[in-house]
């Protein structure tokens, strides 16, 4: 299977004639709170996102125009897509570069559960766009990556540089998450997709302030703790929508050494945080096998 191979990574802004990689690692929204709406529909967020070590992987080999094969336990899911965000991204790309590039044949491994609230389809757009950057030697800079990121999604900036980050606006606006200490992440999602669209349209009542974050957290449990007083909004109209999402949330606070648990974006994909890695690896293997679960640690800042 060519997209386990660790391929060669080159720096600089020649074109490569060989294949390059990127992992796309599942974004967490630690919190969630709805600051307002824009006149457009959009809604303003105050998010801090994490990424796991469970990901996606994107690669990019010499070929014909450009093309897109899907591999992975998770293929199946994108096989009716009439347009993959991995092949968005690499149209809007070629068309910002405004000259002839050489053919580019894409590979994406899936396995992320598409539609489940951590953001896989806007991490393989971030990841082909950071693939094809290398490809093709733009040397396109991460601001102006982000730019055209958000023409793809308002999540897809974020998962750009997928490391831990403040997001608010509708998405577009980053800065640097407070310091974090290590900890361990199990994910849950119990097999249902969920349409963001129809959540954020299910959310009633009144929008939430941003969250007051300190400069860092000491250790796992001084950061759930400050997690536990802030919140998803998305989370109630997901379970309105959606039930077994409370089922979920009930067995992860039940895992031996969860320290806090909460629904990702707009779900139906929920986390618990976990002392360290290895606790989180070993939990997840008790949580219910006909479930999409994945345990282990969070990727650090820069
Ligand atoms: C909710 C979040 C939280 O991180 O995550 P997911 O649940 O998708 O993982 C994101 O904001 C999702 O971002 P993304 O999935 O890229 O959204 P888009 O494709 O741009 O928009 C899909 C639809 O979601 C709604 N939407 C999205 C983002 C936002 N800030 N306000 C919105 O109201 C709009 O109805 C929009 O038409
Ligand atoms: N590579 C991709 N991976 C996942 N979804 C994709 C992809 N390309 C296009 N999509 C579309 O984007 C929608 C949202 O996907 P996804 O990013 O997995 O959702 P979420 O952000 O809720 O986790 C899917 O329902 C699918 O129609």
């Amino acid at each position: 299977m060519p997209l386990a191979m660790e391929a060669p990574r080159r720096m600089g802004a020649a074109p490569v004639d060989e294949a390059v990689a990127e992992l796309a690692p599942a974004k967490i929204n630690l919190h969630l709170h709805v600051t307002g709406r824009r006149a457009d529909g959009y809604h303003l967020l105050d998010s801090l996102v994490v990424f796991a070590g469970a990901a996606d992987e994107v690669m990019v080999e010499p070929g014909e125009g450009h093309s897109l094969r899907l591999g992975g336990p998770e293929a199946g899911a994108l096989a009716a897509e009439p347009d993959n965000l991995v092949l968005r991204a690499a149209r809007l790309l070629a068309e910002a570069a405004g000259r002839d590039l050489p053919g580019a044949a894409l590979l994406l491994e899936k396995r992320l559960p598409v539609a489940s609230g951590i953001g896989g389809g806007s991490a393989d757009a971030a990841a082909a766009l950071r693939a094809l950057n290398r490809f093709w030697g733009l040397g396109m800079a991460g601001p102006a990556l982000e730019a055209l990121a958000l023409r793809l999604g308002a999540d897809v900036p974020v998962c750009v540089a997928s490391r831990p980050t403040r997001m608010q606006g509708v998405g577009e606006v980053l800065s640097a998450a407070p310091g974090l200490p290590a900890f361990g992440m199990v994910l849950a999602n119990p097999r249902v997709s969920l349409a963001t669209p129809g959540i954020f349209a299910a959310r009633t009542g009144p929008f939430s302030p941003p969250a007051v974050l300190p400069a860092r957290w000491a250790d796992a449990a001084a950061l759930a703790e400050a997690l536990r007083a802030l919140r998803n909004d998305l989370e109630p109209p997901a379970i309105s929508l959606c039930p077994p999402i409370a089922g979920v949330l009930e067995a992860l606070s039940a895992l031996p050494g969860a320290l806090m648990a909460r629904m990702s974006g707009s779900g139906a994909t929920c986390f618990a945080l976990f002392a360290d890695a290895a606790a989180a690896e070993h939990a997840a293997m008790l949580l219910p096998p006909a479930w999409w679960r994945w345990g282990g640690g969070v990727r650090a800042a820069a």
